[in-house]
């Protein structure tokens, strides 16, 4: 019998990502560009879209984390703190500037929603041109421009695409007090495969802090000790006793490199760390190295012991 020959159509896997929602948050612009063509889904909440992941219904998670005008997003750091450990893989920085959205023919201006992170961007414009509106905190500027369809709030403080999902007309558009403001955020997936080291990467890790004096110096000292650069450290309480609090620390470096695996080693002999991942950084600026403080450098003392563990070096 002729032997069958099969082919099997080429299975192009498309990956399930879930992002901080609902439709027309910056995360979903963030998701895009982190993931074309992948499948999205929005969530309600960053811990919702982390624990689609958790849960096995997403592949990863598209999460805000920073800003440059009001600094981190804690639930994110919350909720990449706690559960099942997820990691970043990669990271991208969106230019941030909004759009003030009403109601077609609505009359007075009487309330204004958005994401804390976004009223805070937009504090001066609001008070010049809307004095007399109070800012209410929403989950997220999307969620702002629903509220504003559903009669919740007058106006809204959204992403410039949000016009594009919701019926609302343009009161204002490319508000932002400080012109240049960005924003980045992370893809983040349950621990596996790391992206290759690039030379210009971020590694963070969170480190569970005792409550001893001098613990946080302890842990920057072997950073830089070793002339590792902390691009970000924020502190947040445990929740578990007042005063106690957990350090999230940015690093330049990715941990599969000999210098990075020597501090990491370090680090983690003097506290309980959990690793949120080692990935190219958006802006590309490569790793500052100091004499001495390169792979090669630690490649190359490694080597010396190894040979004196042999006799054959001293
Ligand atoms: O709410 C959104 O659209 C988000 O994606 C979070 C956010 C809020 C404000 C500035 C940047 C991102």
């Amino acid at each position: 019998m002729k032997s069958a020959t099969r082919t099997v159509a080429s299975l192009t896997l498309v990956l399930r990502i879930a992002y901080f929602g609902p439709e027309g948050t910056f995360t979903e612009q963030a998701a895009r560009a982190l993931a074309p063509g992948e499948d999205l889904t929005p969530y309600e909440t960053v811990r919702l879209a982390l624990q689609a992941v958790r849960d096995g219904a997403a592949d990863a998670a598209c999460v805000p984390i920073e800003n440059s005008v009001e600094g981190v997003v804690p639930a994110t750091l919350d909720g990449l703190s706690d559960g099942d450990p997820l990691v970043a893989t990669a990271e991208t920085i969106l230019p941030i500037h909004f759009s003030v959205l009403k109601r077609p023919g609505s009359g007075e201006i009487r309330t204004v929603a958005s994401h804390p992170h976004a009223l805070a961007q937009v504090r001066e414009w609001l008070e010049t041109n809307l004095p007399d509106a109070t800012p209410v905190a929403s989950s997220s500027t999307a969620a702002a421009a629903v509220g504003v369809v559903e009669g919740d709030f007058d106006a809204a403080v959204s992403a410039p695409v949000a016009i594009e999902h919701y019926p609302l007309e343009e009161l204002a558009t490319g508000v932002a007090d400080v012109r240049d403001a960005q924003t980045r955020f992370l893809m983040v997936r349950r621990p596996g495969e790391l992206p290759a080291p690039t030379g210009a990467d971020r590694t963070s890790i969170v480190a569970a802090a005792v409550n001893r004096t001098g613990t946080l110096s302890d842990l920057l000292v072997e950073l830089a000790g070793r002339g590792i650069n902390l691009t970000r450290i924020d502190a947040r309480p445990t929740r578990n006793n007042f005063g106690e609090y957990r350090f999230f620390i940015d690093f330049e470096g990715h941990v599969a490199e000999p210098r990075i695996i020597d501090a990491m080693t370090a680090l983690r002999r003097r506290c309980h760390l959990r690793f949120l991942g080692s990935h190219p950084r958006a802006d590309g600026v490569a790793a500052t190295i100091e004499e001495g403080a390169g792979n090669q450098d630690f490649l190359d003392a490694q080597a010396w012991v190894d040979a004196v563990l042999k006799g054959e070096g001293a």
